[in-house]
């Protein structure tokens, strides 16, 4: 089974009573007819789109180029960043959602019922929009306050772009280099934080690699929607399996200024991923 439907059955409740194909990530993506709605089908008559642009410049990188993603550099990415610039919420169906945030905000709609519903901890939601073996498309959908908490994209790389919201993002590299990193308790990793700051959609994409911000934790300072290309797509039979971490006291270990540790866990308990219909552009 895929790590993130694993992991998410272990988490709660919620997940076990909802039919599968509510959970919905880069690993538990595939929707039913049944959700497209009458805009999807609308869509589907344009022969092109914005979102085919993305998927293709992603075919460019991921699957037309020989270079594992491993070996990918800013170089090897600006054609997709470009194409991934055009997006906004228009093309993937959730001008309304932006909306609606936005009102939130703002203030504007706090008499309503589900502007008091902030005790509910609503979930993280995805939006599917297209996966091959060599990459996926999808939207996430953080609600203000809670997080994607940290985590790895094991030898992959991910394009992303904000398109509503505000997101703050701390990145980390490992760093074994740092004095005492070999010393680091069993099940953790030494690694410095890169970044540390917050993303809207005037920031533009942005690009982790393999081998720099790979670890990474998105907290909703508003709630926002991330679209990400993610390449070559986790598989935990290839060695791409996400992993889970905390950051624990460095202190007093003579790591050197900048370290963290980072022990593996567990997703929270109340980390759950649910897929929702995606309503925008088809892929042609
Ligand atoms: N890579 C994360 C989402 S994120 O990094 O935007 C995941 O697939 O769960």
């Amino acid at each position: 089974m895929r790590s993130f439907l694993k992991a998410a059955l272990r988490t709660n409740t919620l997940s076990r009573t909802r039919p599968a194909q509510t959970l919905a990530s880069p690993r538990n993506r595939s929707f039913d007819s049944v959700n497209w709605t009458r805009s999807h089908v609308r869509a589907m008559s344009a022969s092109t789109s914005a979102v085919s642009g993305v998927v293709e410049a992603a075919r460019g990188v991921f699957s037309r180029r020989l270079l594992p993603s491993e070996h990918l550099t800013e170089k090897d990415v600006q054609e997709l960043l470009k194409s991934l610039g055009k997006i906004t919420v228009n093309e993937v169906g959730l001008a309304k959602n932006a909306e609606e945030e936005r009102a939130k905000a703002a203030g504007l709609l706090s008499g309503l019922p589900f502007a008091r519903q902030k005790d509910r901890r609503p979930p993280v939601t995805y939006y599917h929009i297209y996966e091959c073996p060599d990459f996926t498309v999808g939207i996430f959908c953080i609600p203000e306050g809670r997080d994607i908490p940290t985590h790895d994209h094991p030898g992959m790389t991910v394009c992303s772009k904000v398109l509503y919201g505000r997101v703050r993002v701390e990145s980390y590299d490992e760093a074994p280099d740092l004095a005492g990193a070999a010393g680091a308790p069993p099940g953790a990793i030494v690694a410095r934080k890169v970044r540390d700051d917050v993303v809207t959609e005037g920031s533009g994409p942005q690009t982790l690699f393999s081998e720099s911000g790979n670890i990474h934790r998105f907290s909703a300072v508003e709630s926002c929607a991330i679209l990400d290309v993610l390449g070559p797509p986790y598989d935990s039979s290839q060695g791409r399996e996400i992993a889970y971490y905390e950051e624990d006291e460095a202190e007093g270990l003579g790591l050197g200024e900048g370290a963290s540790v980072l022990r593996k866990v567990l997703p929270p308990d109340d980390f759950v991923v649910e897929g929702r219909p995606y309503t925008g552009e088809r892929v042609a």
